[in-house]
Parts: C-alpha cells; structure tokens; sequence
C-alpha cells in the first residue's frame, strides 16, 4: 500500500535528504525531468522516434524548474519546443534558475502571453510545469485558460494533443484533490492531463476528489529519495502510521503485490483450518416489515465473506418475511434492547447495525447493547461493532451520546449525509482547505473509533491519526456502485471478514472490505445491483487464493 504524502511532508523529506548531503536539489530536479521524459516516452511510444514538437510552460517555482529540464532533454532528442515562463528569471528558485539559464543556451524563454501561446505551432506534447506542491492559491484567469482542455481548440487536431502534468495539473490542490475558485471564475476552471508524472510518492490530492479525473494515468517517477523504510512484510495487517495516509491497495512502493499477499492475507477464511465457530458468529439487526432488505443484504455478505455463523435478529412481526427469504442465515425474533441483551452470547463475534434498521430510541438502545457487550471469560477481543444507516442518524441530536459509548474495534461508515448529521462542523460545506484525510481524522478522534467515509474517495481513519484512502478510479472507476444497497453490503462484509477470531486488526480488515468491494463491484461490471455483490465474493476470492 503505496504512501499518501502531503506536499508538506514531501518538501520535509526532500530537504532532510539534501542536507544530508547524498543529493543536491540540482540533481533531484533532473532526475525528476528526465523521468518524466521517460514516462512519457513510455505512455506514448511514437515519441521515441523522430522529431516532434512540444509547448512547455514553466511556472515562477521548482515545479518551472522541472519543466526546463523537461524541454531541455526533449531538444536533447531533436524535438522542436516552445517554452513559456510564468513568472520572472530574476525570481526562480537556485535550482530552477540554474535550469532555466541551461535552457536558456539552447532556446528561447518567452514570457507567457496566451495570444502568443495560441499563435505557437500546433504541439504534439503539451508540458505543464506551472505549479506542483507549491500552489498556495487558485489560478489567475489567463493561466487557468492557457492550461484548460478547450485551449488545445486552437490547433486542428486538438484533441490529439498529449497532455504531460509534472507533479500534478496546475491548480490541483496536491493536498486536498481540489481545485480553488478564483475570485472572478465563480465555478473553479478545471484542466487536466493524460499523463501525471508524480515524483518520488503519490500526494494525497493525486487520490481524493478531481486528483483522479485531472490527473489521468499518474505513474511515479523514482527521484532516488530514499523515504521511510518499510517493508512488504510491515505492511501485511501492519497498523497505520499516525503521521502517513496510505493508499488501500496492493501496491507496494513503485511495484504491485500479488493479490494474494494483500488483501488474501486479511481473509481468515483462506487460510487454516477450524470449526464454524473459529471464524466467528456475526449478528445483524434488523428493522420492521418490508424493510429487511437492506439487513438480509447486509447478513448474506457477512456469511460469504468469512463469518461461520450469521444470524439476523428481527422485530418478531416481520419474522414471517425474513424467514420466507433467508436459509443459511439464522433467524431470531428480538422485540427489545433487553432481548437483545439477552441474545447476545460470548461467541458472538461481530454485530451489524443500522441498514434498515429505523431511525429513533429504539434503534439507540440496540446500537447501546451492542456496543458494550462484551465477550466473557473466554479473553477473546471485544465484537467488532459496523454501525451504518439508522444506527448513525439515530444519533444526529446527540453524537456525543453515541460516542460516550464506542470502543477501539467500532467502525462508523457514514456516507458524506450521514456524517454531517455526526460531525456537522466537518460537513463538506465547512471543510473550507482542510483534505477529506484530516476531516476523517478529525471525526476519528471525536467518535473514539474507526471511521469510513465513503465516496469514490473512500477514507478511513483511527484515533491518533492513522488514515486510508480507496481510490475507485482509473481502471478501479464502478460508477455502477452508486446503487442503493451498496453501502448495506459494505456494513456487512465489514462484519463478516472481521467475525473470526484469527481476524487480523479491525482496521486493516476495513481496508481490505473497501477493496473487496470495489473489486467485487468492477468484476461483474455495468448492471450491478447491490444483491450482486455478495454472490461476486467468491469469484473474488477465488483470485486471491491463487
Ligand atoms: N525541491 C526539490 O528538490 C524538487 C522539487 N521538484 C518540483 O518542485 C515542485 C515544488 O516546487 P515549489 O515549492 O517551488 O513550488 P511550485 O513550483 O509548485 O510553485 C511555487 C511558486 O508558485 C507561486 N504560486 C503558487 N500558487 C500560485 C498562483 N495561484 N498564482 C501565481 N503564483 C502562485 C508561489 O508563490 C511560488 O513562487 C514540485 O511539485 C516538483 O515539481 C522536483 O524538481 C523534484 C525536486
Ligand atoms: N461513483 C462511485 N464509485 C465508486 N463507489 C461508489 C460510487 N458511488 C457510491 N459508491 C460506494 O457505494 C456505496 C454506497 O453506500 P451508501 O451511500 O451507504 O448507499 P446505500 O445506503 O444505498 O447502501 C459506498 O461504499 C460508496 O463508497
Ligand atoms: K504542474
């Protein structure tokens, strides 16, 4: 699971390694030009040979820097470039000056201008070294519509042009994924790339809100930064550093893990051996007459994602609907907290509350039970909690009620509605520059206990500030996951991997649902309806047991 880094901590650990004296900026800088020539010959094999013609433009910082290595080492192949500079020579930084004065011995530098930008021969490669880490503010309007995807109107044969971004496409917010509005632009002006070359590690923006869309395909260009030293075994089931948000999914610094290593390596039931009650005993409640869907949902993906046992707790007047639909689940009538209390053994392992569940007291006295059940004298770990749906809005009056009561294996997954009602001074319309990591992390901290919160961002965070983010984009885009249910089977496979004793940590295991998830949801394609995903399980499954 590649790292997640904020632009802060990327300039941290470049400036760690230059004053210790192994690497010079000088030095990092081509390395990170030449990459992303190399990357681009790559992505787009035509350019290996003969000549051909690219429009670099350069920005007032290091991110300008690159960009005049970039057109530096293309003329290098006998390519034609003209090269814009947004900003003043006098003002660059040491090591984008020294580039800019290299480049300057073999081309022009023409002082952006979107006339004479517009009026450039047409580019077969179009560079955008403008801004990377360093954007502190959105762009002004004549950049933003020098970089925009219509600009390449201008030529015949527009649409032909590859779009090259160093680092990330001018005006992405490498930490937050998004795009600030400017003052006179009341819609945020958007461009974006084929190719994102980013340097050293992924930034958290390359992941979280427009970072997939404007990005494109983003490799990672290898500057030989050393970075944090972890290992491919530290990762398996390994907690999250407080101070790093990781990517969910198996990749491993620049290379990809067999699926098998992770996340077969979270799936008890892959691996040993052991009774029904060895892989667990998960519960799911369930809400009045002809509202059990979402509950039967949430237990069946629980039975095929690992539990040994599932069983479903209903209001004992829509036992008669739930029995009509359910046969390897067991059923039991449950009129009351009390009853429930009552249900509730030692070897109950794992508990799922809230699809369809019912918003009130009713459903605040069962999510009350739940959480401070506890499993006796056989020194098990506490039952993991998955409370979704009712289970949170019921709580909306009063969050702090619910999260007087959660402990360290509890797992909120609100979609951005829900949390709202929990967090309300993190909604999205009060985020203003923080990145969904840190609104997670923040609810973390509040609620005591794992949080999820979904989106084709998924993030999850643990107090103390361990975080996670799952990209659904690129070739993991399932638009088709936007179908009601999706969420209840999510709850339920939560459950489920996490029911068997031998489960690794909770967390990791929440990792390893959103991943299934998606997978299950990208595998079976267009069409997808939520009672689809537990029945993709085992061919999912079956890909990691390999
Ligand atoms: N420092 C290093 O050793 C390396 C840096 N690298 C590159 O350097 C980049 C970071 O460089 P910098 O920290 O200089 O940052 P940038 O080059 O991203 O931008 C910084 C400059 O842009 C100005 N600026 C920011 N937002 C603006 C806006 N909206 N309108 C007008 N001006 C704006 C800032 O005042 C500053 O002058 C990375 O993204 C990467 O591309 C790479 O060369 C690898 C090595
Ligand atoms: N466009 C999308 N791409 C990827 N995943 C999505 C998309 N839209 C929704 N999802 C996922 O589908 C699930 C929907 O959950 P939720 O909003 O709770 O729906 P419901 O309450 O109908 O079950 C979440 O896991 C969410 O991350
Ligand atoms: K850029």
């Amino acid at each position: 699971m590649a790292e997640l880094l904020t632009s802060a901590q990327m300039r941290a650990i470049e400036q760690a390694e230059i004053e210790s004296g192994t690497v010079t900026g000088l030095q990092l800088m081509e390395r990170a030009g030449r990459g992303a020539v190399a990357a681009a010959i790559g992505k787009w094999p035509e350019f290996a040979q003969g000549s051909h013609r690219a429009l670099v433009l350069c920005g007032p910082g290091n991110n300008g820097g690159d960009g005049f290595v970039i057109a530096r080492r293309l003329v290098d192949r006998g390519w034609n470039v003209d090269l814009f500079l947004y900003g003043v020579a006098a003002k660059l930084p040491p090591d984008a000056r020294v580039n800019h004065d290299l480049w300057a011995k073999r081309g022009a530098v023409r002082a952006f201008d979107l006339a004479a930008l517009c009026d450039c021969d047409r580019p077969d490669l179009f560079v955008d070294a403008v801004f990377g880490t360093g954007l502190t503010r959105p762009l002004p309007s004549d950049l933003a519509t020098a970089l925009e995807v219509g600009m390449m109107s201008n030529w015949t044969r527009g649409h032909g042009i590859k779009r090259l971004a160093a680092d990330c496409p001018s005006g992405l917010n490498l930490d937050t994924g998004m795009v600030p509005a400017s003052e006179s632009d009341a819609v945020p002006r958007v461009t974006s790339a084929d190719l994102t070359v980013a340097f050293h590690s992924l930034k958290a923006g390359h992941r979280l809100g427009l970072g997939p869309t404007l990005c494109g395909e983003v490799q990672v260009v290898d500057i030989g930064l050393t970075g944090p030293d972890a290992s491919e075994r530290a990762m398996i089931g390994t907690p999250p550093d407080a101070d790093r948000a990781r990517l969910v999914a198996p990749e491993f610094a620049h290379g990809s893990l067999p699926l098998r290593i992770w996340p077969g390596a979270m799936i008890a039931k892959l691996r040993g051996q052991g009774h029904k009650y060895d892989y667990g005993h998960a519960m799911v409640c369930a809400g009045g007459p002809g509202r059990g869907g979402a509950a039967r949902m949430a237990a069946r993906t629980a039975l095929r994602s690992g539990a040994g046992l599932v069983t479903m707790l209903c209001p004992p007047e829509a036992l008669q609907e739930n029995a009509s639909h359910l046969d390897a689940i067991m059923l039991r009538a449950c009129a009351t907290a009390e009853t429930f209390r009552q249900i509730l053994d030692d070897r109950v392992s794992a508990l799922c509350l809230g699809p369809g569940l019912g918003v009130g007291s009713a459903t605040r006295d069962l999510v009350s039970v739940a959480l401070a059940h506890r499993p006796g004298d056989r020194g098990w770990r506490d039952p993991a909690v998955v409370l979704d749906a009712d289970a949170l809005t019921s709580f909306e009056n009063d969050p702090d009620a619910l999260f007087a009561q959660t402990h360290a294996r509890t797992v909120l997954t609100p979609h951005e509605g829900e949390f709202a009602r929990l967090f309300p001074d993190l909604a999205q319309s009060e985020r203003a520059n923080l990145s969904k990591i840190d609104v997670v992390r923040q609810a973390a901290d509040q609620a005591g206990c794992i949080v999820l919160l979904k989106g084709e961002d998924t993030v999850i965070a643990r107090p103390g500030g361990g975080a996670s983010v799952h990209s659904a984009s690129g070739e993991r885009a399932v638009p088709w996951l936007a179908t009601a249910g999706a969420g209840d089977v999510l709850a339920g496979l939560i459950a489920g991997l996490a029911a068997p004793e031998t489960a690794p940590d909770l967390y990791c295991v929440t990792e390893a649902a959103v991943w299934l998830h998606c997978e299950a949801a990208r595998q079976f394609g267009p069409g997808l309806i939520a009672e689809d995903l537990p029945e993709m399980l085992p061919k999912v499954f079956a890909t990691l047991a390999r």
